[in-house]
């Protein structure tokens, strides 16, 4: 039987979270994705990743990233991406901020939790191992993401809810795969679809739906970026192999929007602008902590604005995406979410003139 005929007939995980971006964009009142500003940018874009030659082989590149692609850098992929989420600091100054430090360097953001992993493995901690994190003790859990200076820098944001999904996730994958996220990779059989499918309906964590203007939307994130992570630690080889990956969508993060507004492939209203850069104020100064919008500070999970900028996101790199396989360059939405959110980390002075929209949450 062709695998095509044996998936359901409805629409695939990936397909839907399209369809919800499409959704959003359609009837979204203060973010935009500009026609003008996607052509340009999806030139400036494929200009520089093609000036950089930016593939699959840039994921090993990274110094925190597994540099072997091994059933060691699945599970690493799997802690790490069931905890890739909500970074960012509501310090002001880098000093006082989370930070883990490696081989001298402090790690800040998503990186700080891959030097945290990192450093627990080089402390004999087995923190990949489902047997271990499925029922750590809150103190060894704590050990693991500590902070350098507890008495300067804040701890890592949402430690509660992390130390629950590693909870959640540990046992999942002990009950029903043996332990090992490789197990769950197999019977995918190749596919990115299935394994979004079996890992959103598996671990409750990854399920990244809202409601928006009363339509269930499904955004996914996190269960896309791990898909992604091991298609691209593998470079699409042996257990990184899917003959779907080009149906995974951009991830919906709190970053790469700020690169793409950068670009001019993503536009917000003036009120929207300026709600955002006051609650960057707003939570820095310690107020607005659960405040009701437009009352400046978090932004509540779920809130029209952040689905409008997340659905947004996922429409602008898709629309980026058509107009390079126009230009006649093969690109899927992995890479250029990739190569966008390298840029960002890259270029922070760019970004600095974006706020990004500040919501706690597991998702993103
Ligand atoms: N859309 C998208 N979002 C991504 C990533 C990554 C890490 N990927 C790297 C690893 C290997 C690949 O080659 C990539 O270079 C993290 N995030 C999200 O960003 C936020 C953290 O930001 P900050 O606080 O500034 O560190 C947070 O929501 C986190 O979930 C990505 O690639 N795309």
């Amino acid at each position: 039987m062709p695998v095509a005929a044996s998936l359901p007939l409805s629409k695939t995980a990936p397909e839907r979270v399209l369809d919800s971006a499409q959704f959003i964009s359609q009837h979204s009142k203060d973010v935009f994705v500009p026609d003008a500003g996607i052509s340009k940018a999806a030139q400036e874009i494929i200009r520089r990743m093609k000036q950089a030659g930016y593939s699959t082989k840039e994921w090993k590149r990274h110094t925190l990233t597994p540099s072997v692609a091994d059933s060691a850098a699945i599970e690493w992929i799997f802690v790490v991406d069931a905890l890739n989420f909500s970074f960012w600091s509501s310090q002001k100054d880098a000093c006082s901020q989370y930070t883990v430090t490696l081989d001298s360097k402090p790690y800040r953001g998503y990186w700080s939790l891959c030097a945290a992993i990192n450093r627990a493995q080089r402390e004999g901690k087995d923190i990949t191992r489902a047997a271990f994190y499925a029922y750590a003790s809150r103190e060894e859990l704590e050990h693991v993401f500590r902070t350098d200076d507890p008495g300067r820098q804040e701890e890592m944001p949402l430690l509660d809810q992390r130390i629950e999904v590693l909870h959640q996730v540990g046992q999942v994958l002990l009950t029903k795969y043996g332990g090992k996220f490789i197990n769950v990779v197999k019977q995918s059989q190749k596919s990115a679809a299935r394994l979004v499918e079996m890992v959103v309906r598996d671990f409750p964590c990854f399920r990244d739906t809202h409601e928006f203007l009363g339509r269930k939307i499904e955004l996914y994130k996190r269960a896309q970026i791990l898909v992604a992570d091991v298609w691209a630690c593998f470079e699409g080889q042996g257990d990184g192999q899917f003959d779907d990956i080009d149906c995974i969508t951009m991830f919906a993060d709190y970053r790469v929007p700020q690169a793409l507004c950068h670009f001019g492939a993503l536009e917000y209203s003036p009120q929207l602008m300026e709600y955002l850069r006051q609650s960057e104020q707003a939570v820095r100064q310690g107020r607005g902590d659960g405040a009701q919008p437009p009352e400046p500070g978090l932004l509540p999970s779920g809130h029209p604005w952040e689905v409008e900028i997340r659905g947004n996101s996922i429409w602008a790199v898709e629309r980026i995406r058509q107009e390079i396989a126009a230009s006649g360059a093969n690109v899927n939405a992995i890479l250029i979410d990739f190569y966008m959110w390298d840029y960002a980390k890259a270029h922070p002075e760019s970004m600095h003139s974006i706020p990004i929209h500040l919501t706690r949450c597991i998702y993103y």
